[in-house]
């Protein structure tokens, strides 16, 4: 059976892994820290009821925990593997350091895929073996309902390894779009990243508090406001793509979001839904009040 290697099993790693078992390959999570797959495993019994509340039976749940193998060696996580996706955290040091350990171990057949949110894979080209099999195959959060897998190869990505990619990803259930060149935030979140951080801009800036502004978007006709969504994206991960753009762009109201972010949530470990609370708390945020939007 063909395997694939999921490399972080946070956020999006735990979700990728799961739509994948599901659909029928091997899957491995390969995770640096032992935490780090608890968590997975604990997001899988999660994603269990969802996918049994939209109309997967038992034998489809339980195949897809048979098909799932977790692992903090990445030599283990290697051996045999036809298909790497990468999501490891935003950060473009910890990224290259993963590339680097990966490339003494991955054969050279193997495709590899980076689901970063704003790094280009031509960011890490010196740091994988075989830069001709490297791209950014890219998923949504919540990629059972939102199954777009947007495919990005940088110059020297070969045409074979981008279909195998594409069939991949329409394999698992995804909705491929490929882009002509590389962008960084592809299509989605070249516009999601703007609309995310400009609202974090009016809450750090003291102009409006976080459900104001959610407020004003729902009731404006969106569908979910900005800080509903940074809450499913993970605080974390908002935090690294500000801090990382406004310290290379030197725009200082990028690392004023971060540093917001950093104070009133990260140190006090509020990290998102995955962590019960956000910017909202949950299993009952304010925004479901019937009277939120009056
Ligand atoms: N959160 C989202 O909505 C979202 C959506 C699309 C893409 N992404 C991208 O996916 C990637 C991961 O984001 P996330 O939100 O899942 O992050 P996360 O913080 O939830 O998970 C990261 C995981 O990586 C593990 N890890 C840390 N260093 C590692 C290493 N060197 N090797 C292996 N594992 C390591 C951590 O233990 C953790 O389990 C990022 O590039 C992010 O931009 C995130």
């Amino acid at each position: 059976m063909t395997k694939i290697m999921i490399a972080g099993g946070g956020t999006l790693g735990s979700q990728i892994a799961w739509q994948t078992a599901i659909s029928g390959f091997k899957v491995i999570v390969y995770d640096k820290n032992e935490s780090g797959l608890e968590d997975c495993k604990k997001f899988h019994q999660r994603y269990a009821r969802i996918y049994m509340d939209k109309g997967s039976d038992e034998s489809q749940i339980k195949r897809a925990i048979e098909n799932l193998s977790f692992t903090t060696d990445i030599q283990q996580a290697s051996e045999y593997v036809y298909l790497v996706s990468e999501s490891v955290p935003e950060n473009p040091k910890i990224k290259a350091a993963f590339y680097q350990e990966l490339s003494k171990h991955i054969d050279d057949s193997a495709i590899i895929t980076t689901n970063s949110s704003t790094l280009l894979p031509s960011d890490f080209v010196e740091f994988v073996s075989k830069p001709e099999r490297f791209l950014a195959m890219h998923f949504a959060n919540y990629i059972w309902q939102n199954n777009i897998a947007e495919i990005m190869g940088h110059k020297s990505t070969d045409a074979s390894a981008t279909e195998k990619t594409i069939q991949f990803a329409k394999d698992i259930g995804m909705v491929p779009v490929q882009l002509n060149k590389e962008q960084n935030g592809y299509i989605l979140n070249s516009i999601l990243v703007p609309f995310v951080s400009s609202a974090m801009a009016l809450v750090a800036n003291g102009v409006a508090t976080h459900e104001d502004v959610d407020k004003t978007m729902l009731v404006s006709g969106f569908a979910s406001g900005p800080f509903q969504i940074l809450d499913v994206v993970g605080l974390e991960t908002a935090y690294n793509i500000e801090h990382h753009w406004g310290t290379l762009l030197n725009d200082k109201q990028k690392l004023a979001n971060a540093a917001y972010v950093k104070e009133h949530y990260l140190d006090k470990g509020k990290l998102g839904i995955k962590t019960g609370e956000g910017f909202y708390k949950y299993p009952n945020p304010k925004f479901k009040d019937p009277g939120f939007l009056k």
